[in-house]
């Protein structure tokens, strides 16, 4: 599966060890979920839960949404067991928490021993740090910003405008633009807060996120709309590409609409916009 040429508008954590939610993201309409295995399962749960995660995506139902199993760190008992019991089953990707650098990486491709893409959590200060390698490796195709351990690992104070985290998530951003690899951003605890989620998905979209994670059912239709063109970025993309034509046909390099310049460059955004649009409503056939 090429990663890169699908929405993530919304990607849903589920708890690997809980059947209710396991079955009821089916009928989510989510982007893609992380099955987890990590943070939300507790420690006495763990070993049980890779039989209830590997029964339900063996049961299958997850339709197009993209399905990505978040294991344990590979420095702690599980990791290595859940590679174990989860690398043969129906997933497109594993994501590896607490990555700290491209051998992390690697450590996890080389108990794999395959090709399945590999996402990885940036969650720590090295990892910031070293987001390019991290980004560079060959198996490596989304990064996930853990804003709550970075937040943890930071000793910074959760702001509505994220100015303590601002470093971390645009170098996420860089490193992933540089490499062709998936960004998505960290979740929004207070899940029943609409309106301050909104503002928080808004910012990612403005910095270039391809989408949120999420942690509720409840907080999936705001994170879809928000990174989904909408109507008037529709509009105005197809607006752009026929003056730019227009303009092109006349022997002129730059049209101008709504009084701003469009240049071939801008229009490559327009018809980036717009194929996203398709993308997003292909999906909901
Ligand atoms: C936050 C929750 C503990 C709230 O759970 P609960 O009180 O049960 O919620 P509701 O009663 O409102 O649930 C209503 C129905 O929705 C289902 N549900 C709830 N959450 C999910 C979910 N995530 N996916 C699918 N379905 C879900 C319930 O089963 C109810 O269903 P039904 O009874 O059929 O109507 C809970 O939402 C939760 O556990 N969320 C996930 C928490 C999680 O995954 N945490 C780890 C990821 S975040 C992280 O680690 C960040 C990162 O690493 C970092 O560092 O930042
Ligand atoms: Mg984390």
């Amino acid at each position: 599966m090429d990663m890169r040429a699908r929405p993530y508008r919304s990607v849903l954590y589920i708890p690997g060890s809980k059947d209710r939610a396991l079955d009821k993201a089916r009928s989510l309409p989510v982007d893609a979920i992380i099955f987890d295995l990590e943070d939300a399962v507790t420690p006495d749960a763990k070993i049980e839960a890779r039989t209830t995660l590997a029964a339900a995506l063996a049961a299958g139902g997850y339709g197009d949404k993209v399905k990505i199993i978040r294991i344990n760190g590979l420095d702690t008992e599980w990791g290595a067991g859940d590679v174990a019991a989860l690398k043969d089953a129906d997933a497109d990707a594993f994501l590896l928490p607490k990555v700290n650098s491209a051998a992390d990486v690697q450590a996890l491709a080389d108990l794999l021993g395959n090709d399945t893409p590999i996402w990885a959590m940036m969650e720590t200060p090295l990892a910031i740090l070293n987001a390019l390698e991290i980004a560079a490796h060959p198996q490596l195709s989304g990064f996930v910003a853990g804003t709550n351990d970075l937040a943890k690992e930071l000793n910074c104070r959760f702001r509505a405008d994220r100015l303590p985290m601002q470093m971390a998530l645009q170098t996420i951003l860089m490193a992933a633009c540089a490499h062709g690899v998936v960004a998505i951003d960290g979740v929004y605890n207070q899940f029943k807060d609409d309106e301050g989620l909104k503002v928080e998905c808004d910012q990612g979209r403005d910095l270039g996120f391809d989408g949120k994670t999420l942690i509720h059912p409840a907080q999936v239709d705001v994170a879809n709309v928000a990174f989904a063109p909408s109507e008037a970025e529709i509009e105005l993309a197809q607006r752009q590409i026929a003056a730019f034509e227009e303009t092109e046909a006349a022997g002129q390099g730059v049209a101008v609409v709504d009084g701003k310049i469009v240049e071939n460059l801008h229009v490559e955004t327009a018809k980036k916009t717009l194929a996203k649009a398709k993308a997003i409503a292909d999906l909901a056939k």
